[in-house]
């Protein structure tokens, strides 16, 4: 059985080669930005309570996401499953590890992408808000979905300032998580900076081995 999760930079490709690796497998899977994202939209009590760390471009704090993974995790025991943005730190990925609510990954696949192409992401960056596909556009007057023609917008965490914050986050908290899933010989690291297509293909080639 298979329980993956994928880590990287924010802007490193995770949603995308999310979907791809779950049109792969049929594997259920968790986005726990985008499950967060969605509860401040819908103005819920949790939406409330983790909103301003979204905006901030902070980190909720780790009891609050491990009580929301695990709760999912729970209805999922015997599927596998595929987590895109979660463990983010390393007091998560030890609990997904070895706490008995949780479940064990049997592969961390993180995208290594530098900072500077990271930003250049950013600042183009839009999410489709009809079928939720991330597309990149070349002008800002790029405006509909080429899938679906469903309104393209940015993401109301996707500003210079706030993605800088999230990369030092990511940088101090997250980045270590490479050696930790590497000595337990469970890392894939993939050159995120390759095309979408080429990303997938490495990740596909080795769930293929
Ligand atoms: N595992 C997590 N631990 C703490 N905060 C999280 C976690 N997953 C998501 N978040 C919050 O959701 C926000 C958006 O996450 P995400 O959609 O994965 O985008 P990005 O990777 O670009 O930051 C993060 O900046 C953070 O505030």
């Amino acid at each position: 059985m298979r329980r993956i999760v994928l880590i990287g930079p924010p802007a490193s490709g995770k949603g995308t080669q999310c979907r791809r690796i779950q049109n792969l497998l049929d594997v259920p899977t968790l986005g726990t930005g985008k499950l967060l994202r969605k509860e401040v939209e819908s103005g819920s009590k949790l939406g409330l309570e983790v909103e301003d760390y979204l905006n901030r471009g902070a980190y909720v704090p780790d009891a609050l996401i491990m009580e929301l993974v695990k709760a999912w995790m729970a209805k999922r025991s015997e599927s596998g499953w595929l987590l895109d943005g979660y463990p983010r730190t390393l007091a998560q990925a030890e609990a997904l590890e070895s706490d008995a609510s949780f479940q064990a990954p049997t592969l961390a696949i993180a995208l290594d992408v530098p900072q500077h192409e990271l930003e250049q992401r950013i600042i183009s960056r839009r999410e489709c808000a009809d079928c939720g596909a991330t597309v990149s556009v070349s002008s800002p007057d790029e405006l509909n979905c080429n899938d679906c023609n469903g309104e393209l917008v940015s993401r109301s965490d996707d500003d210079l300032e706030n993605f800088r914050r999230r990369y030092a986050n990511y940088s101090e908290l997250t980045q270590p998580l490479f050696d930790y899933y590497a000595a337990k010989g469970k890392l894939l690291l993939v050159n995120g900076s390759a095309s979408p297509e080429d990303v997938f293909c490495v990740i596909n080639n080795h769930l293929s081995e």
